[in-house]
């Protein structure tokens, strides 16, 4: 499998079961997607901004929800691995992403697998194990998480400082050789972290002077 980013914005994800799985898909998915969750029942949990359609497809019935709300990807989180299934090859002949929460290891082709994540935007780190230990994902990402202090600053820091570099009359190695020095500065970085953005611009000066740009 291949980690990819995929920008959900302005589309639709259906997901099927209001457990505390369903939720915690539809809370993630609702960062950015417009997220309908079928269910007879909801876990008392956060559903984000999703809205809740209360209902017990079987699995006969799935087409046709898939069909009323045109999803961009589809979740499978009911407890019924019937109606779970029924989901998975709806959207499969629908050429639709599918996540199906009660399956690991061997994954059908063309699956998506959701992966532990640590954010500090626009910084974003996902974790998979491709389906086989998710408490394992969970373990590396609080790991990962842990190490991504001022990691947000830094990469806004910089995406900032290639428009300013696009402006000055720099070789292209050289505004490379900055960036590269920017983004693994340990001074800077704690700078942008603490706030002190003053200090990481001049941090940069000092070595715009090094390559004379
Ligand atoms: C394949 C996958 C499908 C998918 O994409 O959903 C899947 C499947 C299954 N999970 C199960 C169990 C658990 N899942 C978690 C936690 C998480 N599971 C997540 C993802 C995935 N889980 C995908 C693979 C990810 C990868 O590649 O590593 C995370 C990372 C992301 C998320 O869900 O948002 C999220 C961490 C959230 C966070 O902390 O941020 C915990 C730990 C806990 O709850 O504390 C347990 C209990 C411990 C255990 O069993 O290992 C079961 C058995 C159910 C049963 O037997 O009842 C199945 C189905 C099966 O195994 O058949
Ligand atoms: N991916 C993951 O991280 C995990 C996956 N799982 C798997 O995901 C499934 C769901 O987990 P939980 O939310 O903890 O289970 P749960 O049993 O608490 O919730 C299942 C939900 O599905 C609903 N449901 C039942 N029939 C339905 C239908 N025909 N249509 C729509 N909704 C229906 C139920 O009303 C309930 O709200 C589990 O059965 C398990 O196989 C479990 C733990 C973690």
């Amino acid at each position: 499998m291949i980690p990819l980013l995929h920008d959900f914005s302005g589309s639709r994800v259906l997901v099927f079961g209001g457990g505390p799985v369903g939720a915690r898909k539809a809370r993630r998915f609702a960062r950015e997607a417009e997220v309908v969750v079928v269910s007879p029942s909801f876990a008392d949990a956060d559903f984000g901004d999703a809205t809740r359609k209360r209902a017990a497809p079987d699995p006969a019935e799935v087409p046709d929800w898939i069909d009323r709300i045109e999803p961009a990807l589809v979740v499978a989180a009911t407890d019924d691995s019937e109606v779970n299934a029924a989901v998975e090859d709806a959207a499969r002949e629908r050429g639709l992403l599918v996540n199906r929460a009660d399956h690991s290891g061997e994954r059908a082709p063309g699956s998506v697998v959701l992966p532990a994540m640590a954010r500090s935007d626009p910084v974003v780190v996902g974790v998979s194990t491709q389906g086989h230990a998710p408490a394992v994902s969970a373990v590396l990402r609080d790991e990962i998480d842990a190490q991504l202090d001022g990691a947000g600053e830094l990469a806004t820091f910089v995406g900032a400082l290639r428009d300013r570099l696009d402006e000055r009359d720099i070789d292209s190695r050289d505004r490379r050789d900055v960036l590269a020095a920017v983004a693994a500065s340990e001074s800077i970085r704690t700078r942008l972290a603490e706030g002190e953005t003053d200090r990481a611009h001049d941090g940069v000066e000092k070595l715009l002077r090094k390559t004379k740009a």
